[in-house]
């Protein structure tokens, strides 16, 4: 199965193309060699909710991916609403990948409670929001790639309940 991912970055510095996106060229590497993951959409915005709340809908409605892999915006900081555009496009709440991530990444940096990140479901599509920095990035993913397959099987239709591809 090959499944179709967009990844989109919210980041002011970002958005104004001050930095190089290392942090979606991790996504991108990741996805393509751990699930053979093909990215057919990646946007770049800035940490407006508006803006990451049309991304997202415009890549779950019309692009129609599996996954969307967002990065950055889940702290702390005012200017930080990933999680709350995602909370308002999402039909329902899979929080186990958002919590698996916090558990996981606790054992690399305190600092792991710091991320507001959420995970859902639009539609046919799972959400789930990365923090910002490339190494953030690398272990948030790490700690549930091995189920994403499964996962997205189950989301679309293409696996039954039992971990194997229905006939
Ligand atoms: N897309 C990205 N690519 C590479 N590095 C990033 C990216 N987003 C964040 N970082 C880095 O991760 C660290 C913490 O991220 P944080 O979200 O606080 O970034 P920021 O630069 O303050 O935010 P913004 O990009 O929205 O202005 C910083 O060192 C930042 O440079
Ligand atoms: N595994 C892991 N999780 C992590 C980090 C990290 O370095 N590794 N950084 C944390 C930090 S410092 C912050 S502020 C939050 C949110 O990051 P964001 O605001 O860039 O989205 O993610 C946290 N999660």
């Amino acid at each position: 199965m090959r499944w179709k991912v967009a990844i989109l970055t919210a980041s002011d510095r970002g958005s104004l193309g001050e930095r190089e996106d290392t942090s979606a060229q991790v996504i991108r590497e990741l996805i393509e060699e751990e699930i053979n993951g093909e990215i057919i959409e990646y946007r770049v915005v800035p940490d407006e909710k508006d803006e990451i709340m049309a991304a997202l809908i415009e890549m779950t409605d019309y692009f129609k991916v599996d996954l969307i892999l967002t990065t950055g915006g889940t702290g702390l900081a005012l200017r930080d609403v990933t999680p709350e555009a995602t909370l308002s496009v999402i039909d329902r709440q899979a929080p186990g990948f958002a919590e698996a991530m916090r558990m996981i990444s606790m054992q690399k940096t305190p600092r792991a409670m710091l991320s507001r990140a959420v995970s859902g479901i639009r539609s046919r599509t799972l959400i789930i929001n990365l923090p910002g920095s490339p190494k953030g990035v690398s272990e948030n993913l790490a700690a549930i790639m091995e189920q994403l397959p499964h996962a997205l099987g189950i989301l679309t239709g293409r696996e039954g309940d039992h971990g194997y591809e229905e006939a």
